[in-house]
């Protein structure tokens, strides 16, 4: 039955860790049986693993919750708790039954549904970290959908930024394709101006440099997203945004062009409408000039009934502009939407700009491993950063013989989960200390204010770094 396909993917997978616990995997006549065939076979590991385990046969009896002694879970790390229940308990074997968990991950209520996907909001057993949980039914995913989703985890996995919605750990079960992401709890941009109305200038100026910081480091990163759209820019705490929907995105060398025509109607720039090849990085700056002008006027530049008219307006280039939108910002508006592609503002252009002077640009993370592979060597080889998560990791009971001893410590891994979870929260905290000391720019627009407000609340946890406008004058490469 497809249910137990799904229930042996998921426990295949954690059980998988814990074989390198030593943990006796294979609970012959107990409550669960589990058959353990791919680690037999040499060469078939990550994947090929969990597809060992199809022989499930669900107990008629299954153990107790917790049939350990209170006293004996007390000495357990909270990886030898989880893997124990992941066999042994009857909640969490039912979860796994009834798709209420993944995996180290309960599944708990629906956060958002895409064309193709559910996102639900998901609780990581072994770090408690809240997390988002986009799921992929594969019945769906035709090989052109499944290229997308390689890229879109390939193109996450190589960004750590304040501003970017990070990737933890993918899981595959028979069905489903699982990607487990940090989770922004504040909703879609596109909702907060839905209902509010559009943004004052001070606002948008707030929110947008954070947009403008985080698709630069894309850029930077020979990353193209060709999604940017206020549906994919979600709140985290206070007046921090997080770009995310990776689905479109695309790993590219500087002037390659592409051919796939990708993105929302309304923000499509007009090379897409002329069904040209194009340059990745002009979309998304047209993009951001869609966006902008939505953030400031709650409407769109370009519209029609039908598509014929809408392509003829993008085509035009023409659009309204209210006198309500401060002249700076106009400028940069129409810098963006230059029909021209390679004539737009760039990025380094838009964050010089007058209307954005005085505003302090998140930083992205300092470059990390994106796996803890490197974690199994000595303490005193590691640098105080990483010496912290290995300490994090251990003290949830990963240690580094489990990472010496797991060849495929992939974004699959619950290792590498549970790794890019403590690293992004030791990010996040040291993020803060550095913006603790770092000083607010001292003229007084309102946006400074929100700034300051933006500051508190990043310094409660979800943390944004400025650099100074000074240094964001010449572009450097932060
Ligand atoms: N990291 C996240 N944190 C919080 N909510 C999220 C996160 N990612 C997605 N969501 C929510 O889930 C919804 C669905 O997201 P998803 O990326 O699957 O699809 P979509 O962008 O709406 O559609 P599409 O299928 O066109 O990509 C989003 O609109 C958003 O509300």
């Amino acid at each position: 039955m497809a249910w137990e396909k799904e229930v042996c993917g998921s426990v295949g997978l954690a059980t998988g860790l814990a074989r390198l616990d030593t943990v006796e995997a294979a609970k012959r006549g107990s409550s669960l049986e589990l058959r353990w065939a791919a680690h037999q076979t040499a060469g078939h590991r990550g994947r090929a693993t969990q597809h060992a385990w199809r022989e499930v046969s669900l107990p008629e009896e299954v153990g107790e919750e917790r049939s350990e002694p209170r006293e004996v879970q007390a000495k357990c790390t909270p990886l030898e708790v989880a893997v124990h229940d992941l066999a042994h308990c009857e909640r969490v074997v039912r979860d796994l039954t009834f798709g209420r968990r993944i995996g180290f991950y309960q599944l708990r209520h629906n956060i958002g549904n895409g064309n193709f996907s559910q996102v639900r909001l998901g609780i990581h057993d072994l770090t408690k970290e809240q997390v988002a949980v986009k799921i992929l039914d594969k019945v769906h995913l035709d090989k052109h959908s499944q290229r997308l989703f390689s890229a879109e985890v390939s193109c996450m996995e190589k960004l750590s930024h304040p501003n970017v919605v990070r990737l933890y750990e993918v899981v595959e079960t028979f069905r489903r394709l699982y990607l487990v992401m940090e989770y922004a709890s504040g909703g879609e941009l596109y909702s907060s101006i839905s209902s509010r109305g559009r943004m004052s200038d001070a606002e948008s100026r707030l929110v947008f440099s954070q947009i403008l910081s985080a698709v630069r480091y894309m850029h930077d990163t020979n990353i193209v997203h060709r999604d940017l759209k206020a549906q994919n820019v979600f709140y985290g705490a206070g007046h921090v945004v997080k770009v995310g929907d990776f689905s479109f995105s695309a790993e590219v060398r500087p002037d390659e062009v592409l051919s796939t025509f990708c993105g929302s109607l309304p923000y499509a720039a007009p090379e897409l409408f002329r069904d040209e090849a194009y340059v990745g990085s002009f979309v998304d700056l047209w993009a951001l000039g869609v966006l902008l002008y939505f953030m400031v006027t709650a409407s769109f530049p370009f519209s029609g009934p039908d598509l014929p008219k809408l392509r003829t307006s993008v085509l035009q280039g023409t659009y309204a502009m209210p006198s309500y939108v401060s002249e700076p910002c106009q400028r940069v508006i129409e810098g963006l939407l230059t029909l021209e592609p390679a004539q737009r503002s760039p990025i380094a252009r838009v964050m010089a700009s007058g209307w954005l002077s005085g505003i302090r640009y998140p930083l992205p993370y300092p470059p990390a491993p994106s796996t803890p592979a490197h974690l199994a060597a000595p303490a005193a080889e590691l640098c105080a950063r990483e010496r912290a998560v290995k300490e994090a990791l251990e003290e949830l009971g990963i240690t580094e013989e489990h990472l010496k001893n797991h060849s495929q410590l992939d974004c699959r891994s619950p290792l590498t989960g549970a790794y890019r979870i403590l690293l992004h929260r030791i990010q996040k905290r040291s993020a803060a200390a550095s913006a603790q000391s770092a000083s607010i720019p001292a003229n007084s627009t309102d946006s400074t204010a929100l700034q300051a407000q933006a500051l508190q609340t990043l310094l409660s946890g979800d943390q944004v770094f400025f650099i100074a406008p000074t240094r964001n004058a010449e572009f450097p490469n932060t």
